[in-house]
C-alpha cells in the first residue's frame, strides 16, 4: 500500500531569490492493485508528482510511506528510484541498436527458467510478438513506447507509475493496448498510477481519480464520483465539453455543470439557444449553441443549420 503523506514541493526561481510552489499539501492512499488516474491541464503537476513518489526529487520528512515503512528521496539514497516501484516517463529510456527482446529482458535473471516465455509473454500483452528480433532504433514512436512498456513490466513492480503512457500510440491500437495492460495488472495485483490527459485511459481502467490544478488537489474521489458529479467547470472540461447553465433554468436549485450529453432538444419547454455549429462525430452531431451569449453543447443525431433557433432541455 502507497500512502503519502500532505506533500509539498518547491524550487528556486532562477534569481533563487523566491520558490516556486510545484505540488502542495497532497496526500494519497493507494490499497495493492488498485489504479489511481491523475489528471489535470498542461504543467499542473502530473509528471513532479509522479517523480516524486518514484523518488527522484529530495524529501523533506518521512512523506512517502510503502505497507507503513516510510521510503528515503533522492537526497538520502545513491541510486534515485524505489525498487518495488517502476516509473515510466514520457521520453521513454531504450537501448536503441539492441533488440526489442533484449530490451524487455534486460532486468530478468539469466538463471530465469522461463525467461524466454516471460519475454514473449511481455511482448504478447503489448502486442509486439513479431518484433522481438527487431532493433529498436527501427522501430516507430509507438512501438518504442509499447517496448518501454513491457520492459517496465518485466521488473515485475508492485506500483506502476505512468507517464502519459499511450501518447504515441495510434487509436487503432490503443484500446486493445489498454485492455490488455489494465487486464495483466489486475492479474498480477499491479498497482498503478497513471498521468494522462486521455479520458479514454481513466473512465474504464481506474478505481480512483485525484484532479490537480496548479499544484493542488482540485478533486480526488472515485473515478466515477469524479466524472459523474464534478466539482466544477475544470474537472468537468477534462473529461468533455461542458456547459454550466443557472439551475433554476430548469427548476433546480444548484448550478449546473453538464456534458453535451445531458442536454437535448426538445419540442416544448426548456430554453431557447441559436445554433452556432454542428460537428460530426460519427455516430451523432456535438451542437455547440449560444445561450444569451454563453456556449452550451449538446449531443444530436440531427445536424442543424448555423443561425437556427432550438430548444433544449435536461436529458433526464
Ligand atoms: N525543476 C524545475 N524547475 C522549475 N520549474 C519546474 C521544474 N520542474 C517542473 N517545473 C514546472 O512545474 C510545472 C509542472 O510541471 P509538470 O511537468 O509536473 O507538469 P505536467 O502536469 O506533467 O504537464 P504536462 O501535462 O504538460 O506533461 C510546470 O510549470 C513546469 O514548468
Amino acid at each position: 500500500m502507497l500512502q503519502v503523506r500532505d506533500i509539498s514541493y518547491s524550487v528556486a526561481t532562477k534569481t533563487g531569490d523566491k520558490r516556486i510552489e510545484l505540488l502542495k499539501n497532497i496526500s494519497i492512499d493507494l490499497d495493492q492493485g488498485h489504479s489511481l488516474a491523475i489528471m489535470g491541464e498542461s504543467g499542473c503537476g502530473k509528471t513532479t508528482l509522479l517523480k516524486f513518489i518514484y523518488g527522484l526529487l529530495p524529501y523533506d520528512r518521512q512523506e512517502v510511506m510503502w505497507n507503513g515503512e516510510p521510503l528515503k528521496g533522492a537526497e538520502d539514497t545513491l541510486i534515485a528510484g524505489h525498487e518495488m516501484m517502476k516509473y515510466v516517463p514520457q521520453e521513454f529510456e531504450l537501448m536503441p541498436y539492441t533488440t526489442v527482446f533484449e530490451n524487455v529482458g534486460e532486468h530478468l535473471s539469466i538463471q530465469t527458467d522461463d525467461r524466454e516465455s516471460r519475454i514473449h509473454e511481455l511482448l504478447n500483452v503489448v502486442d509486439l510478438a513479431a518484433y522481438g528480433s527487431r532493433k529498436v532504433k527501427n522501430l516507430s514512436g509507438g512501438q518504442k513506447q509499447r517496448v518501454a512498456i513491457a520492459k517496465a513490466l518485466a521488473q515485475e513492480p508492485k506500483l506502476w507509475l505512468l507517464d502519459e503512457p499511450f501518447s504515441h500510440i495510434d487509436n487503432f491500437r490503443k484500446n486493445d493496448l489498454r485492455r490488455r495492460l489494465f487486464e495483466y495488472l489486475e492479474a498480477h495485483q499491479i498497482s498503478c498510477i497513471i498521468a494522462t490527459h486521455d479520458k479514454d485511459d481513466v473512465l474504464s481502467f481506474t478505481d480512483e481519480t485525484l484532479i490537480l490544478r496548479s499544484g493542488k488537489i482540485e478533486d480526488y474521489r472515485s473515478t466515477h464520483k469524479v466524472y459523474s458529479d464534478p466539482k466544477n467547470v475544470y474537472c468537468a472540461s477534462l473529461f468533455d465539453e461542458v456547459t454550466e447553465l443557472d439551475g433554476s433554468l430548469f427548476g433546480k436549485k444548484e448550478t449546473l455543470i453538464l456534458y453535451p450529453h445531458q442536454l437535448v432538444e426538445v419540442e416544448k419547454g426548456g430554453i431557447e439557444v441559436e445554433v452556432e455549429k454542428s460537428f460530426w462525430t460519427g455516430r451523432d452531431y456535438l451542437i455547440a449553441a449560444d445561450y444569451k451569449e454563453k456556449r452550451v453543447y449538446l449531443k444530436s443525431v440531427e445536424k442543424f443549420e448555423l443561425g437556427k433557433n432550438i430548444r433544449i432541455d435536461l436529458n433526464s
